[in-house]
């Protein structure tokens, strides 16, 4: 279904009942990146989002309407519509950014917190600096050379080395749904909400005092890091390397993911 949020369309599934698990795919995604795990989190009452610039939800013209705490307002806004009062919160990479995001500006809203290989941001303005500048050439060539393209280069980054093991089949599957993307919404992703863009929450972990966990696959060397030492400021956290995954660990372990996903929010169900 579609709902209207601040202005925006946002295409948003509900699966099951029971405790609220508010899933959020990386960039490039969609709500397809939660569909596998259905059967395996029947208990709960599954909410999936299209993040603003993906998928079935709204590409607005300006990057401002994509930036990281204006889309935290609007899942504030989609709990609110189907009478949420919290939920558990899962984000994978750029999602697990925007689910940080939420619990530090909604922190009443989020039950527990489960990031996938995914970040507070940058430390220093420095780095935001040139982070906002490979990003805005990367969305230039995304609206210059369009999807496709875009997605051939994106899938072969060594950040996604070791999805070449899966069976081609799953290979295309990711690759389908970071196609079914436009380029607009993916570049102005990139301008309002990328990693250099959104504000650095560094300073703001010790304030998280959700049960969060941290997930970082053991060939992903690059977010385990970042996961190790958001370990040192967050209050409340778990940290867990998934053997033999690289970033996208839901896809290259699924069975293990989903079990841990269920064993972590199992132990905190209301
Ligand atoms: C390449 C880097 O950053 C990007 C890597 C992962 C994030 C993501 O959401 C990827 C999802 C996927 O394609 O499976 C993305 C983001 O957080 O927006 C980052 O731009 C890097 O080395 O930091």
């Amino acid at each position: 279904m579609n709902i209207f949020v601040n202005g925006v369309s946002y295409h948003v599934e509900r699966y099951g009942d029971g405790e609220p698990l508010l899933l959020l795919h990386g960039f490039t995604g969609s709500v397809e990146t939660w569909k596998p795990f259905l059967p395996y989190w029947r208990d709960y009452q599954l909410v999936l989002v299209d993040i603003i610039g993906h998928g079935l939800t709204d590409s607005p013209n300006d990057p401002a309407r994509y930036e990281m705490e204006k889309a935290a307002d609007d899942l504030d806004e989609i709990l609110r519509y189907f009478h949420l009062q919290d939920a558990h919160v899962l984000g994978y990479s750029m999602g697990g950014r925007l689910a940080l995001t939420f619990a530090i500006l909604y922190p009443h809203r989020v039950r527990t917190l489960i990031l996938e290989s995914s970040s507070p941001g940058l430390k220093t303005m420095q780095e935001r600096r040139e982070r906002m500048k490979r990003d805005e050439a990367l969305a230039e060539e995304i609206e210059q050379y369009g999807v496709t393209a875009f997605v051939e280069k994106w899938e072969n980054m060594p950040l996604f080395a070791s999805q070449k093991r899966l069976p081609l089949s799953v290979q295309q599957q990711i690759r389908n749904e970071r196609l079914n993307n436009n380029a607009l919404g993916l570049a102005n992703s990139l301008r309002g909400m990328g990693t250099g863009r959104q504000p650095s929450f560094w300073n703001r972990l010790f304030k998280v005092n959700v049960p969060t966990l941290l997930l970082c696959g053991e060939w992903d060397q690059k977010f385990c890091r970042i996961a190790e030492e958001m370990k040192e400021y967050l209050p409340n956290c778990e940290m867990i390397k998934v053997p033999e995954a690289g970033h996208a660990i839901h896809v290259e372990q699924r069975e293990i993911f989903a079990k841990i996903v269920s064993r972590f929010i199992t132990r905190r169900r209301v």
